[in-house]
């Protein structure tokens, strides 16, 4: 029988009581293992990464409350003391090119996004609730976890992508859930953001739109499956189905990525 897919994970560089940590968040490995029936492998922020690459089948980049150092979108920073990640910006930064130079399928999920949007020239809002017109996208952290990652805002899910392909697809799953509006292509969201796309990289399309304009979903385009967006799909996805359905939809596009490095390699073989 085949083999799963290898899907790695990347990481944060965390530091706790003096000892130096690269940690990924158990949502994230729950989401890889059920979801996308893949084998998890966290990735260390400073691993040489063309060997690597060469070995995985999907690459997951996570959220985290660090933000990227805008210095790498040619921006001062407004937050000087705010949480950073040098490490986890400089392998982000680098490895996420490479990933889509060579087909590897990438789904983005939070910073994610930003750092995939940042990776290919794009800069970012740094206080989104800041800017004129657009909405408070951030959590309440004064509240319970299942409050602050609850179902927040709709986003409009744009024609011709990943995400309305799988509307398409799976529309009458979609239309008995109450987080889908068929009528209007909205989803409604959770959101866990200060941060947000401001100007689009290059060779990206917008997959969805919040309702005040911002960029809340992303692809690359002429690749299989580059997909990121700005909510949290891992939390709880099993009480969603349209979570359910992108983590299907990634890990069928690892499969077929798997597949076909098999095939290169047996034909290279004769
Ligand atoms: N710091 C950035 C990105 C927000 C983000 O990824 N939040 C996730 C928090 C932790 C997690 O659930 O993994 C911003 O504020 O925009």
């Amino acid at each position: 029988m085949d083999q799963p897919p290898l899907i790695g994970i990347t990481s944060d560089h965390v530091i706790q009581t003096s000892h130096s940590y690269y940690s990924a968040g158990e949502r994230y490995i729950n989401a890889i293992t059920q979801g996308v029936k893949g084998i998890p492998v966290i990735i260390p922020a400073v691993h040489e990464q063309s060997t690597l690459l060469n070995q995985l089948d999907g690459l997951l980049i996570t959220g985290a409350y660090s933000n990227l150092n805008p210095e790498y979108y040619q921006q001062a920073d407004q937050d000087v003391n705010g949480l950073k990640d040098p490490s986890r910006d400089a392998f982000n930064l680098s490895v996420i090119p490479k990933a889509i130079d060579l087909g590897v399928p990438i789904l983005g999920i939070c910073r994610g996004i930003q750092e995939m949007n940042v990776a290919l020239g794009g800069t970012l809002h740094q206080k989104v609730h800041e800017q004129p017109g657009l909405n408070d996208h951030r959590e309440d952290r004064s509240q319970p976890m299942d409050v602050q990652y609850g179902p927040s805002h709709s986003v409009i899910i744009q024609q011709g992508g990943i995400l309305s392909s799988i509307v398409k697809q799976h529309h009458e799953i979609l239309n008995a859930s109450t987080l889908f509006n068929s009528s209007n292509q909205q989803l409604t969201v959770n959101s866990v953001h200060g941060q947000g796309i401001n100007t689009l990289g290059d060779h990206l399309k917008i997959e969805a739109l919040a309702e005040d304009g911002l960029v809340e979903a992303i692809s690359v385009i002429s690749h299989p499956f580059a997909l990121a967006v700005q909510w949290h799909p891992e939390w709880q996805f099993l009480e969603n189905p349209f979570s359910i359905l992108m983590f299907r939809e990634f890990q069928n596009a690892c499969v077929s990525y798997k597949q076909a490095k098999m095939l290169k390699k047996q034909t290279a073989c004769r």
